[in-house]
């Protein structure tokens, strides 16, 4: 007898210490779960970290990934007891390069991320909400890189990303001060994109949005404007102009323009 679920891929999720992990319409959501101690990255944290862009990449269900944090930090930086047991610059370069991979890795997916920034953010906390596309933070939620108070310097890609996304005035304020900021100055910084009561609803409600849309175009807009960054004009407008080439021979495409025309919601297929 042929066994129902003989043909089903099953994906096997691995056992987290300080992550949840849930998918739930097309959304998988990524919690931190080392609340005692803020939800400091500590190595072991990253190490599972390491583990969601494949876990995301390998489940077709999966569509748009946001990250929280349990309690009331989103993330309050690398694990400082860790940081303590650096012992010279060779150490401290591979610290540093291993959160930059295991972010790096979460800034590539093809599929939108969102951090949810539910309390504090700070040092390598802000930098893994920075590896996401968008940012929601809850009102009281607080976020900086308070690294040169601690004779460090952002090393998870602080200083790379936030001066990409806030340019490069206004990261250097956050930089040198090490000042936290509130969600509200955050919003007028444009280092979040919005502010909520509570911001994993709020994220939530943003994945949803954007899910509407076609995933092909959604992934194609992404690798356009992530591509594009480390190039000059001429060479990113050629990137955009084969991406769009590539959009526009999608059956989504067809279906989009088509469902416009005919004065109807489109139903997206992601062929
Ligand atoms: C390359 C990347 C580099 C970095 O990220 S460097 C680290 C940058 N981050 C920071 O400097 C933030 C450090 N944390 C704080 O400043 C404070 O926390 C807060 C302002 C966020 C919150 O203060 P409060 O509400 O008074 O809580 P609490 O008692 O300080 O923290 C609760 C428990 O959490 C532990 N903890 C907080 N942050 C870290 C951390 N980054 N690394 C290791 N542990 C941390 C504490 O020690 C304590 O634990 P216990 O109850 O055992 O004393």
């Amino acid at each position: 007898m042929e066994h129902e679920h003989e043909h089903e891929f099953v994906l096997e999720i691995p056992e987290f210490e300080h992550l949840a992990y849930e998918v739930e319409e097309g959304i998988a959501l990524v919690t931190l779960k080392r609340p005692e101690a803020l939800n400091a990255l500590s190595q072991s944290l990253l190490e599972e970290l390491a583990e969601i862009p494949e876990l995301v990449q390998q489940d077709p269900e999966v569509r748009a990934v946001i990250f929280t944090g349990e309690g009331k930090a989103f993330a309050a930086g690398a694990d400082l007891k860790e940081i303590a047991a650096i012992k010279d610059p060779f150490m401290g370069r591979e610290y540093a390069l291993f959160g930059q991979r295991v972010f790096a890795e979460i800034a590539a997916l093809p599929v939108p991320t969102i951090a949810a920034i539910n309390g504090y953010a700070l040092g390598g906390g802000l930098e893994l909400a920075l590896a996401c596309d968008l940012r929601v933070a809850a009102k009281g939620a607080k976020l900086g890189l308070p690294e040169v108070g601690l004779g460090l310097i952002p090393g998870f890609g602080g200083t790379q990303r936030l001066p990409r996304l806030i340019g490069r005035g206004r990261a250097l304020d956050l930089i040198f001060t090490g000042r936290h900021v509130d969600a509200e100055e955050a919003l007028m910084l444009g280092l979040v994109n919005r502010v909520a009561e509570d911001a994993l609803e709020e994220a939530k409600k943003l994945a949803q949005k954007i899910l509407k849309n076609a995933p092909i175009a959604l992934a194609l807009a992404k690798e356009s404007v992530v591509r594009g960054e480390g190039l000059d004009l001429a060479e990113a407008l050629e990137i955009e102009a084969d991406l769009f080439g590539y959009a526009a021979a999608t059956e989504d495409m067809k279906e989009g323009v088509r469902a416009f025309l005919e004065k109807r919601p489109p139903s997206f297929k992601g062929e």
